[in-house]
């Protein structure tokens, strides 16, 4: 279990991160999501020490990371997949950290066979792909045989099969009875992991929440209608007291309607039906609505709105 309260860090006039009180608990996958910027990893970063708080606390099975006598057989990690001495093999680098932290060197091989890593063993980490030094770096975490284990975006440039294998292992980890915590800024990605959502924006904590409670309490549904007599069924259900909103291309929207309802109003009527569907926004939609507030670097469809905003005269094409 790791729990945070009022965990706080500022950098300067910048709050990293704000005052956040959560607690990750073990036997399930929990997702540690935000925008770019959020403060994920700072947040990481003094779970595992490597940063000191401002104010407020975090604890690892009831102590500080400092306090751990030894920190790789409680809590494994994998902050940044490029901390490697690139000179040295996978096998050594992993021995160099077993033998450093009391862990029996027979670890090394279970842990190269585990990633997948054991064909290229002897190999410099230097050498190896993206990829590879994802799975060396989730191999190092896996060491101690951990009971908790953070991953700060272990997807990041990964092909769909690192992806799937990642996932995969996540979650096997958490049937185990282990604490899985994995940050990312893909609610898509998530969505197929985690079980468990911790949302933050700007530092702050905006969402603490299992995944169905989330997609429930986050995200719209309703039913896309279109017919060849939309005048028609646009009056059907104004008399009905159905709010209808236009999206566009002849489409009808109705938030929160059942098709049910809606269906049998048509047929009541004789108004033909081209679609009648029920729709729910997804988890990327509503992660982009509960975090559009506190995004702090906005992309423009428009890149003329961007260069205006920013005054630099932009033309257009
Ligand atoms: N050492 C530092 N000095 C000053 N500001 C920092 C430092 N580290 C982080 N920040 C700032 O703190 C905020 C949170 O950064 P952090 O890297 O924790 O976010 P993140 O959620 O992990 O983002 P990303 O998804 O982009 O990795 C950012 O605004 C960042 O610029």
């Amino acid at each position: 279990m790791i729990e945070l309260a009022g965990l706080t860090k500022r950098y300067g006039d910048k709050v990293a991160v704000d005052r956040l009180t959560f607690a990750v608990r073990p036997g399930i996958v929990t997702g540690f999501l935000g925008p770019n910027g959020a403060g994920k990893s700072t947040t990481m970063r003094m779970i595992l020490g490597l940063d000191h708080p401002t104010a407020g606390d975090v604890r690892i099975d009831g102590r500080h990371y400092a306090q751990l006598t030894d920190p790789l057989t409680y809590i494994g990690a994998l902050l940044d997949a490029k901390a490697v001495h690139g000179g040295r093999s996978a096998y050594n680098h992993l021995l160099c950290l077993a033998q450093s932290n009391g862990i029996p060197k027979r670890r090394v091989a279970e842990v190269l066979d585990t990633v997948g890593l054991t064909a290229v063993a002897r190999k410099k980490a230097k050498g190896f792909s993206l990829g590879m030094g994802q799975r060396l770096g989730i191999a190092g975490a896996l060491l101690g045989d951990p009971r908790i284990l953070m991953f700060d975006e272990p997807v990041n440039g990964l092909d769909p099969e690192g992806i799937h294998w990642i996932r995969n292992l996540m979650k096997s980890l958490a049937a185990q009875g282990r604490t899985v915590f994995v940050s990312s800024h893909l609610m898509s990605e998530m969505a197929l992991t985690a079980d468990h959502l911790v949302v933050i924006g700007q530092g702050r904590l905006l969402a603490d929440t299992s995944m169905p409670d989330f997609i429930r309490e986050n995200s719209r549904s309703y039913v896309r209608i279109s017919s060849p007599q939309r005048e028609r069924l646009l009056d059907v259900l104004h008399e009905a007291g159905i709010t209808v909103v236009e999206a566009g291309g002849g489409v009808l929207e109705v938030d929160g309607g059942k098709a049910e309802q809606i269906g049998e109003l048509a047929a009541r009527h004789g108004i033909v039906l081209h679609e009648l569907s029920p729709q729910q926004a997804s988890l990327e939609e509503a992660f982009m609505q509960l975090t559009a507030e506190s995004v702090e670097y906005h992309a423009h469809a428009d890149p003329g709105a961007a260069a205006r905003e920013w005054g630099t005269g932009w033309k257009g094409a």
